[in-house]
């Protein structure tokens, strides 16, 4: 039996390897028609978006991080033609291309490009222009002729925190909300696959991109190695987070998921949009859930079955309980102020990526609560933050840990 290489058993031990997609041509094939079904809010100037990405990678590298990244990945798990052929038929099917005759067109203008340069192109989108000869003539193709794409840029790439979740040692291939970032759970697909690192292993799924209820990673996090969070939030429904729970409390050594019933807003689409977790007992938390907050607990009972309960205690009491702790800290996005608060939760002042207990990557903009952490002794490392928040995501959004040091045992 081959071990899976994968292990995340908290949201703060030390990061050893991560994965993140530089932002690319995708975002600049935003247009504002477009703008509110892909999921974003402005159009990021594409070089700026870049330049910041990179101080956001360098700091995780000089954290000791090992980056890799998605377009890498995926090319590498085309291992040969016969897998590139079904990647490439699967990707044109899930795009909604039907008509026989643009999808030759389209394969063919495919075939020319090495491994990587396909799956940039195809995470960039394609123009009916750039392919030569290509005519309206069903009617379909007559009533979408303003429509400038054949395939649609997939500009939420960036955020690799959400088509796919690594939990301990397994991964939940996630089912998506909205159409536009379904796609993006193909590559990941692929990668569990085929990739050489892991075709070979045994790596455990909690959930299934073929599933019918929908469940995001920005919703999940590994509070400690018995304990996980989930969010019943726009984006992942109730049913979905029983059934991820009911196969990750069997086969690992989680016992608890708890499961936060937040408002089903724009502004907290995920858990992590408004509650992350910074040190063993320090999290960030945005005050404007906090009084709405309904928290479930899910737990396998001796029976083996799954035992659903309302929490009725506070938030704070409900964490120190299942958590083992004395005491802990929610520092409020902004200090829960009634402005600067709702302003600094929009740019992801609440959503910290921790790179060790204590150490956290957070948006230049949001000063207030940037002050706030270090104020209570948190390692606040910086990351420009014009472009990239335009997406609505923040540094946890913006990653997704393979391996994470696990800290329990160097307790
Ligand atoms: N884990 C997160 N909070 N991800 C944020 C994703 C933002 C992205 N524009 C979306 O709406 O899907």
């Amino acid at each position: 039996m081959n071990f899976s290489p994968l292990e995340v058993y908290s949201e703060i031990g030390p990061l050893e390897k991560v994965l993140l997609h530089r932002p690319g041509p995708e975002l600049e094939k935003l247009t504002p028609e477009m703008l509110e079904r892909l999921l974003f809010d402005d159009i990021p100037f594409l070089r700026v978006a870049r330049r910041e990405h990179d101080e956001f990678a360098g700091v995780l590298s000089r954290s000791g991080v090992e980056v890799c990244y998605l377009e890498q990945l995926m090319a590498e798990s085309l291992i040969d033609s016969r897998v590139r052929q079904r990647f490439l038929e699967h990707f044109l099917d899930e795009a909604g291309i039907v008509n026989l005759s643009r999808r030759e067109m389209l394969l063919d203008f495919l075939q020319d490009f090495d491994d990587l340069e396909l799956i940039k192109t195809l995470m960039a989108g394609v123009r009916k222009e750039e392919i030569a000869g290509l005519k309206n003539r069903s009617l379909a193709d007559m009533v979408e002729a303003d429509h400038p794409f054949l395939l649609e840029p997939m500009p939420n790439l960036y955020f690799t925190r959400d088509p796919f979740a690594v939990i301990g040692s397994g991964i939940s291939l996630n089912r998506m909300k909205f159409a536009t970032r379904n796609r993006e759970t193909i590559f990941a697909e692929y990668i569990f696959n085929f990739h050489p690192d892991f075709r070979e292993l045994d790596i455990p799924r909690w959930y299934s991109r073929y599933e019918e209820s929908t469940l995001e990673g920005g919703d999940l996090l590994v509070l400690n190695e018995e304990v996980l969070a989930a969010g019943i939030s726009e984006r992942s429904s109730p049913e979905a987070i029983e059934k991820f729970s009911r196969r990750v409390l069997k086969y690992e050594r989680f016992t608890t998921v708890l499961a936060f019933k937040i408002p089903a807003r724009r502004a907290f689409m995920h858990l992590d949009t408004v509650f992350t977790m910074v040190d063993h007992d320090i999290f960030t938390i945005h005050a404007e859930i906090e009084g709405p907050l309904q928290v479930y607990s899910l737990r396998i009972a001796e029976d083996d079955e799954l035992r659903i309960s309302e929490e009725r205690a506070e938030l704070e009491e409900i964490l120190k309980n299942y958590l083992d702790l004395e005491e802990i800290k929610l520092i409020r996005c902004a200090d829960g102020d009634p402005i600067n608060g709702r302003r600094e939760q929009w740019n992801d002042g609440s959503n910290t990526l921790a790179v060790a207990p204590g150490k956290v990557v957070v948006y230049s903009r949001n000063y207030v609560t940037n002050r706030l952490l270090k104020e209570s002794g948190v390692e606040v490392e910086v990351i420009p933050s014009s472009e990239l928040s335009r997406g609505r995501g923040g540094p946890r959004c913006m990653t997704m840990p393979l391996i994470r040091e696990n800290i329990e045992s160097c307790r």
